[in-house]
């Protein structure tokens, strides 16, 4: 009750002299810690960030939703280079405490294709490792995020590109695309953070199902599932419903919502954060096996070949 007055008479920009009294009174009333107090006050700077060619921020100020464009031609593979772009819009976001993010593509017909495969064939170790950790860095913000997040799924999501989809809390899809953990069909076992999030996406069933048949989805079959949760004809009306999915939390307590999906979370959190190092020995053990290495070459021939 107090926290929701607190934050319905803080919507206005705060000095930071204002910040400190407030902080003050209402640390004293609850008996919290000052540092938690200030991250929690509502948004009160909103920007739009020329920031990365890579990956686009804009932020409206009136609603506070942020629309995060990545933006690496043709299909948005997910390079090292590109993963570190999202990680900082990411802390950027989380800093300027704005009031939901929508993920989108600026390539016409692919959301993403997933994990840059040039990172995976013929990989460097020391380049590798810095790849993989800003993969499950990227992860840890994204689906650990205290603001709500959306994904507007305007082209195909295989693989990597369905992780980033399932990791936010709402996808709305476009017609006639593919999405989906298709991991297994190229030999490679879905890492810890990817099956968490699918779980927590779909029902254990359809989970167990779709990651060990490595099934791709039509947007229709996808929505059948709850793989998705709306289908929007184009971009711009996929974005439009996941703005409306976002505002419908205008109504409740930002830090009651933040701290109930960390909750549920949590444990899938933690669970990576306890073993990032052997997450990445794991898959990198696994990625220089000569077998997987000639798939991975030979898979990239198939899609040059196409
Ligand atoms: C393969 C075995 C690997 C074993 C590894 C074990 C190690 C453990 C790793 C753990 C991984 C964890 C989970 C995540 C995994 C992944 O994400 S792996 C990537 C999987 N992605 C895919 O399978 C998608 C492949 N791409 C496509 O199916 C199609 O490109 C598309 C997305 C449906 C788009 O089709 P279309 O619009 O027709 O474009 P294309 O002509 O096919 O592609 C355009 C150019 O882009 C290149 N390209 C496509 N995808 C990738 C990619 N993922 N990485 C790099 N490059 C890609 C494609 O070759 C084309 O290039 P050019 O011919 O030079 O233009």
């Amino acid at each position: 009750m107090l926290l929701t007055l607190f934050e319905s008479h803080t919507h206005f920009f705060l000095s930071m002299f204002q910040k400190m009294i407030l902080t003050k009174i209402i640390s004293n009333t609850l008996s919290l810690h000052k540092k938690q107090l200030i991250e929690w006050l509502p948004a009160v700077r909103y920007f739009s960030s020329p920031t990365n060619p890579l990956v686009n921020v804009d932020v409206n100020d009136k609603s506070g939703i942020a629309v995060v464009t990545m933006n690496r031609k043709p299909v948005n593979g997910l390079s090292l280079e590109l993963f570190e772009a999202m990680s900082k819009a990411l802390d950027d976001l989380e800093n300027n405490r704005i009031r939901g993010a929508i993920l989108t593509s600026s390539c016409p017909t692919v959301f993403s294709a997933g994990l840059d495969l040039n990172e995976l064939y013929q990989p460097d170790k020391k380049r590798f490792k810095a790849f993989w950790t800003t993969f499950q860095d990227v992860w840890l913000k994204l689906y650990g995020s205290s603001f709500p997040t959306a994904a507007a799924i305007n082209g195909h999501a295989p693989a990597g590109g369905c992780f980033l989809a399932i990791s936010c809390e709402y996808r709305v899809m476009c017609p006639d695309y593919k999405i989906g953990l298709n991991e297994t069909r190229l030999g490679i076992i879905a890492p810890i953070f990817l099956r968490a999030s699918m779980r927590n996406t779909v029902s254990n069933r359809e989970a167990e199902k779709a990651l060990t048949l490595g099934t791709l989805y039509s947007t229709e079959d996808a929505l059948k599932i709850g793989l998705i949760d709306e289908i929007a004809i184009y971009k711009v009306k996929a974005i439009e419903r996941c703005e409306n999915f976002l505002a419908q939390f205008n109504n409740v307590s930002s830090i009651a919502r933040s701290f109930t999906k960390r909750s549920l979370r949590q444990k899938d959190l933690e669970e990576l954060e306890n073993c990032r190092e052997e997450d990445f020995n794991i898959f990198w053990s696994n990625l220089i096996e000569p077998s997987v290495q000639k798939q991975i070459g030979d898979y990239m021939q198939s899609l040059k070949k196409k």
